[in-house]
């Protein structure tokens, strides 16, 4: 489903150059749940949105779902890939305060302008695997942060995406409210068929993936475990 061929990223211009990933290899199947490790500046956050096709790397090859997203691609349908295969949940949920849970869930389907006709029903079954059925009307300012990361999972699943990039979704939520978070994931993606990848400092997390791949940092080998 992702596969990433000899991916190299440096940062920055001339003299004030960063290499921050070096010669990543990585190949994940349809399905599969990888946990991306590491210490902090490692990359990981660099190789999520690599993957996602958010950040052109400098060298090497991306591939989702068989297409090429590295090069050969305008940005416009870099974004239109985004918005059809992947959904994306971040630590920082990004919900717009002034729309209600369900206007929330349902935006990414808003901005595409491109109705589903099963939209509204399709949203209101996302809320209720999360949980929130009896909160569609709210504003996102009345609900707790786990709640609100719920919401941005239910935000992430409305288009019907074939991979799910999380880039620390349980971080600053106490342990119960994010392992919780976590079972519901991986739950909606089990039964979804999704791919799913998360970046986590977690071990928790991590050791309920597949595959845990270690970012050790430049001028180290990456390794991954199974
Ligand atoms: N846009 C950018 N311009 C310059 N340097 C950047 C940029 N984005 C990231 N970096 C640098 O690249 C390195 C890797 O960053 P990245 O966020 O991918 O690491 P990470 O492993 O996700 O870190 P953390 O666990 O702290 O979130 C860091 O040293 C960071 O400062």
């Amino acid at each position: 489903m992702i596969e990433l061929k000899a991916i190299g990223k440096t940062y920055g211009k001339r003299n004030k150059q960063r290499v921050v990933l070096a010669q990543v290899n990585l190949k994940i199947e349809a399905g599969e749940f990888v946990a991306v490790t590491g210490p902090s500046g490692s990359g990981k956050t660099t190789l999520l949105c690599i993957m996602g096709a958010l950040l052109q790397p400098t060298s090497g090859e991306v591939y989702m779902d068989g297409q090429r997203v590295d090069s050969g691609l305008t940005e416009n349908e870099r974004a239109s890939i985004r918005s059809e295969k992947i959904g994306f949940v971040f630590q920082f949920p990004a919900l717009i305060p002034t729309l209600t849970v369900m206007e929330n869930v349902l935006l990414p389907i808003t901005l595409a302008g491109k109705a589903l006709d099963d939209g509204g029903s399709w949203a209101r079954q996302l809320l209720a695997q999360v949980g929130l059925s009896d909160r569609e009307d709210s504003l996102p300012g009345t609900l707790s942060g786990g709640e609100q990361r719920r919401v941005a999972i239910a935000r992430a699943l409305i288009r019907r995406p074939k991979v799910l990039l999380a880039d620390e979704p349980t971080g600053a939520l106490d342990l119960d409210t994010g392992n919780k978070l976590m079972e519901l994931l991986q739950n909606l993606c089990r039964e979804a068929g999704l791919t799913l990848v998360v970046v986590t400092h977690d071990p928790t997390v991590a050791s309920k993936a597949n595959r845990e791949v270690k970012l050790l940092g430049i001028n180290q080998e990456y390794k991954q475990t199974i």
